[in-house]
């Protein structure tokens, strides 16, 4: 199989251009730094332990991060290049996972792997590579980067839509951007196995990570508890029209959108619509009230050639991505007195404050990311119907 690196964009010889290969012990990064190590690059593979013995995911029964060092391990030394295992828990404590718990417990729904790469991975390690005098930090994600013509990258969606990972990744800086090398964003995850046998690494059957690498088995809320005893307050679910439907255990187990174990009986199905934290309550309401035609961002992280200040007054047309298992959806991105504001062509479902929305070009296939910022929680009086106790909370 011809490698898909071609070239890194980097005007040196492979030689004499240091590389350092983000290196999780899994097969995408290991193929990663295989092929480097393969094209002639001076590769230094990095393993981050993110969790390992950290005591608040421990005690929720975390155990495999050793296992995936061990495996880096490994493969570097069968490839031959150097290898160091950084301990960065008490980073990824910090930045990731109390974050994580915080956005829970305030009725969010947060995304903790864009928090990871934006901080964790792309901030902290890409300094130590900038440090080891690498040109460049290489990882195994699915995206694209391209070299724009204009002295920056661009950010875009990988060729195989159903790995592609530029939904988590449009925090990243421009700065980072210009640092960062996804190799396997050009192929698909059958093809980069497929390497790793051709390459004769040992973990090429190795299986694909889980979700959220320090929530075992989806069990969110009992790493949340554990973290944070006392937190979360049990209370009431409530429906629109201002009826009390029954009670909840603390408003981290639900999320905007969710229709399944709600425990209520009810004559209609029914939805979560808003998380308030504040007062410990889930509203619930029928479909119809779900739908959501524009957004807010807090946190935003702008890639596009043209300055945020030079949008013109009649927006831009743009696709936005709301949750990353969701296909890109046609908006037109607007700037008014509040910031930024999304404004969808048609109603979206499920929109979860804590959420990214992710601003790309357009809705095709390697349509470039523009940026993205962190969905906010829209004003009650935006849910339709209006609820019966609006009037009762600000
Ligand atoms: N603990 C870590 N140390 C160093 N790099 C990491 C670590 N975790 C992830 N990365 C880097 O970030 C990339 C994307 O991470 P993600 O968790 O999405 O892994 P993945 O898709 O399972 O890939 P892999 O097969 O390489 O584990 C990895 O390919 C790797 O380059």
């Amino acid at each position: 199989m011809t490698t898909p690196l071609n070239s890194l964009d980097i005007a040196k010889p492979p030689a004499a251009t240091r590389v350092v290969a983000a290196m999780s012990g899994g097969v995408d990064s290991s193929v990663v730094a295989a092929l480097l190590k393969r094209e002639g690059y001076d590769v230094i593979g990095v393993t981050l332990q993110l969790y390992d013995h950290g005591a608040a995911v421990h005690r929720a029964g975390a155990c495999c991060a050793g296992q995936d060092i061990h495996d880096a391990r490994r493969v570097a030394e069968a490839i031959g290049i150097p290898h160091y295992v950084l301990d960065y828990e008490s980073r990824f404590r910090d930045a990731v996972i109390e974050r994580f718990a915080e956005s829970y417990l305030a009725g969010e729904t947060p995304i903790p792997c864009v928090e990871c790469n934006r901080t964790v991975k792309f901030r902290d390690l890409l300094g130590l590579a900038r440090e080891l005098g690498a040109d460049a930090l290489a990882t195994g994600h699915y995206v694209v980067s391209r070299d724009l013509g204009t002295g920056h990258r661009g950010l875009f969606r990988a060729a195989d839509a159903a790995r592609d990972q530029s939904y988590f990744l449009y925090a990243t800086t421009q700065e980072q951007l210009d640092l960062l090398r996804f190799p396997l964003g050009s192929i698909d995850k059958a093809q980069t196995r497929a390497l790793a046998a051709e390459l004769g690494l040992g973990i090429a059957d190795k299986p694909d990570s889980q979700d959220i690498c320090f929530v075992p088995n989806g069990r969110y809320a009992d790493v949340i508890e554990k973290l944070k005893p006392g937190a979360s307050r049990p209370g009431e679910i409530v429906h629109l029209d201002g009826r009390v439907l029954g009670r909840h255990d603390g408003v981290l187990r639900y999320t905007v959108g969710q229709r399944k174990g709600l425990g209520l009986s009810a004559a209609e199905p029914l939805y979560v619509l808003r998380l308030d934290a504040d007062l410990a309550r889930v509203i619930v309401g029928p479909r119809e009230a779900l739908g959501v035609r524009e957004i807010r961002l807090r946190d935003v992280n702008w890639l596009g050639d043209l300055s945020l200040d030079a949008l013109p007054v009649e927006g831009l047309d743009v696709a936005v991505r709301v949750r990353s298992t969701r296909a890109p959806r046609e908006a037109r991105l607007m700037r008014d007195e509040d910031g930024l504001k999304i404004e969808l062509a048609s109603d979206e479902e499920g929109v979860s404050p804590g959420q990214a929305c992710v601003i790309y070009t357009d809705a095709g296939p390697d349509a470039r990311v523009l940026g993205g910022g962190t969905i906010l929680r829209p004003p009650l009086a935006m849910l339709t119907p209006a609820p019966a106790f609006a009037h009762a909370q600000p």
